[in-house]
């Protein structure tokens, strides 16, 4: 079978091996062509034609894309991305879907999510998992009768920074569908978070200015908070007022703003009276750390320029920035360092602050100058504060808080143990907690009889109201039991030297057993004079 081809090859002899490819029928039809074209060329042609058509059909798909679907994006630096994703993760959808990713972040909502079902079976988990869309995949799913897909996707940028971002594409023509969404995530996510207040910091990130929701706490109310008789009310109607005072302030061409300067000793609840506030007031607070690394006169004022309208903007510790260089006046009053704080981090923390103090009086009058913004500053040191600061305008109202009282004392182990029921009902619990005997109180945990009767001194401190509501109450021997115990705590207790937080902090040691604490306070009370002496 070889040899034919061997004697073709022979007969073909000397002639050039192009003419031997070609047929003798076919020769004379061919004709050489006028632009011989090299291969690599042909096929460099080819392959620049097929990328043309591949970007043509892109484009097209493309346009046939943007003709047929509506797509929205959102950021996760903005806050409707946090409601999206809030939604997103209570949407039905995630119980088919196959591929999800499991979470345990609450996108500043503590409820639940989308419960896991095996977590639900099993009670006391310690976290709750829900499922959001996965990075690694697309998402489909119906929306309002719409054809959805949902993309979720993470890139990474200046300083290995990790960012998210969200797109949904809804199959219509009809963009009022992303109103309807932004709606219902928003209202969704409002109403999840009405018992909460959200508490937003400047992002940690170098490069960002935008706020972040770093946690949301539960509404505190605020006859929770026990100060000086009266100061908590007080300060809620001025800023509820100052909120509802808008066309007044403008009418009269005064600039529309208040600021509250909250200073005292630590621990004496200036913190919890602002959260408290928020709570009532239905605002979100915003914290601003004026010694956060990278924080600068600029990105100050631009994160103040970012606050949203109607808000709470909180400087914790204003004059911690201050207290070594611009604007410290030195006093004799100050305290000791160490007394109330100033720790070596702090210390470290302010030699790196990059926020000069004209660049917070700015920033503090872009707070004020937009509308409805309160702003809150507290401090321990009020005395070292720069006149500048304080001044009407800036920080309109001054609230000291001071170490307990007696009074304070009593009300505090009265609130503290009347809520050890679990029966629930805490609305009735504040109404009745507020004068200690004023009004009928329920949820009062049953206690023995004192084993001595209360010293005439402190009982005053928790019956000024008289003891009227006594006989009305519906449980007035167990009521009696409570005041009593109360007032026993807090006569070895001495006025103006302990803050709520410390007497909070001894209450703990006897979360069950009032009368034990009761029993023990006067110890408890020499044995700090006695620390405070050696140290
Ligand atoms: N007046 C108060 N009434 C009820 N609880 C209080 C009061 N003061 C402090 N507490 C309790 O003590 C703890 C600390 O209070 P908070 O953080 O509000 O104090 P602060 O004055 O802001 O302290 P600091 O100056 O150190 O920030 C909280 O758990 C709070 O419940």
């Amino acid at each position: 079978m070889a040899e034919p081809a061997n004697n073709t090859s022979k007969l073909a002899g000397d002639r050039p091996s192009v003419y031997s490819a070609t047929p003798p029928d076919r020769q004379a039809s061919t004709k050489p062509s006028v632009f011989p074209l090299p291969e690599w060329l042909k096929l460099f042609l080819i392959a620049a034609m097929l990328d043309i058509l591949r970007q043509m059909s892109s484009a097209i798909l493309e346009h046939l894309h943007r003709a047929c679907w509506v797509t929205v994006s959102f950021e996760d630096e903005d806050a409707c991305y946090t409601w999206i994703m809030y939604w997103l993760s209570k949407h039905p959808s995630w119980r088919d879907a196959r591929f999800v990713q499991a979470t345990t972040r609450m996108y500043g909502v503590p409820s639940h999510g989308v419960t896991v079902p095996v977590q639900a079976e099993r009670n006391g988990a310690a976290r709750t998992l829900s499922y959001i869309p996965s990075t690694k995949a697309r998402h489909t799913m119906w929306y309002n009768g719409y054809w959805t897909v949902v993309q979720r996707e993470r890139v990474y940028g200046e300083y290995d920074i990790c960012r998210e971002s969200l797109h949904i594409s809804f199959l219509t023509r009809d963009n009022s569908v992303v109103d309807e969404l932004l709606v219902e995530a928003k209202q969704c996510y409002v109403e999840a978070q009405n018992d909460f207040v959200c508490i937003y910091a400047q992002d940690a990130t170098f490069t960002a200015r935008a706020w972040r929701q770093v946690t949301a706490r539960p509404k505190r109310p605020s006859k929770s908070i026990i100060l000086e008789r009266g100061t908590m009310e007080r300060l809620l109607h001025d800023a509820r007022d100052f909120l509802n005072s808008a066309d007044w302030y403008a009418k009269r061409g005064i600039p529309f703003r208040r600021g509250y300067l909250l200073h005292g000793a630590p621990g004496t609840g200036k913190t919890s009276a602002i959260q408290s506030l928020a709570g009532e007031l239905s605002l979100d607070i915003y914290m601003l750390t004026l010694n956060r690394a990278g924080l600068d006169d600029t990105t100050l004022h631009q994160l103040v320029a970012e606050l949203p309208k109607r808000c709470i903007a909180l400087i914790e510790d204003i004059d911690a920035v201050f207290r070594q260089d611009v604007s410290c006046r030195p006093s004799e009053e100050e305290p000791r360092e160490g007394q109330y704080g100033g720790t070596g981090q702090e210390k470290k923390e302010e030699a790196h602050c990059r926020v000069s103090l004209s660049g917070l009086l700015n920033a503090l009058d872009g707070i004020a100058a937009q509308e409805g913004r309160i702003l809150f500053a507290t401090t321990n040191h009020y005395r070292a504060l720069d006149p500048a600061l304080c001044r009407p305008g800036r920080m309109d109202l001054h609230l000291e808080f001071k170490l307990a009282s007696k009074d304070q004392a009593a009300r505090l182990f009265y609130r503290f143990y009347s809520d050890t029921r679990d029966d629930g009902d805490d609305e009735a619990l504040y109404h009745g907690e507020d004068d200690l005997g004023t009004h009928t109180l329920q949820g009062v945990a049953p206690l023995s009889p004192p084993p001595t009767p209360p010293p005439a001194e402190a009982m005053s401190a928790v019956d000024d109201a008289g003891t009227s509501s006594t006989r009305d109450s519906e449980d007035p021997g167990t009521e009696t039991d409570l005041r009593q115990l109360a007032a026993r705590f807090a006569d070895p207790i001495p006025e103006g030297r302990f803050s709520m937080a410390d007497l909070q902090g001894y209450l703990m040691l006897y979360k069950d057993k009032p009368e034990e604490g009761v029993e023990a306070v006067e110890k408890w009370v020499k044995g700090q004079n006695a620390a405070t002496m050696n140290a």
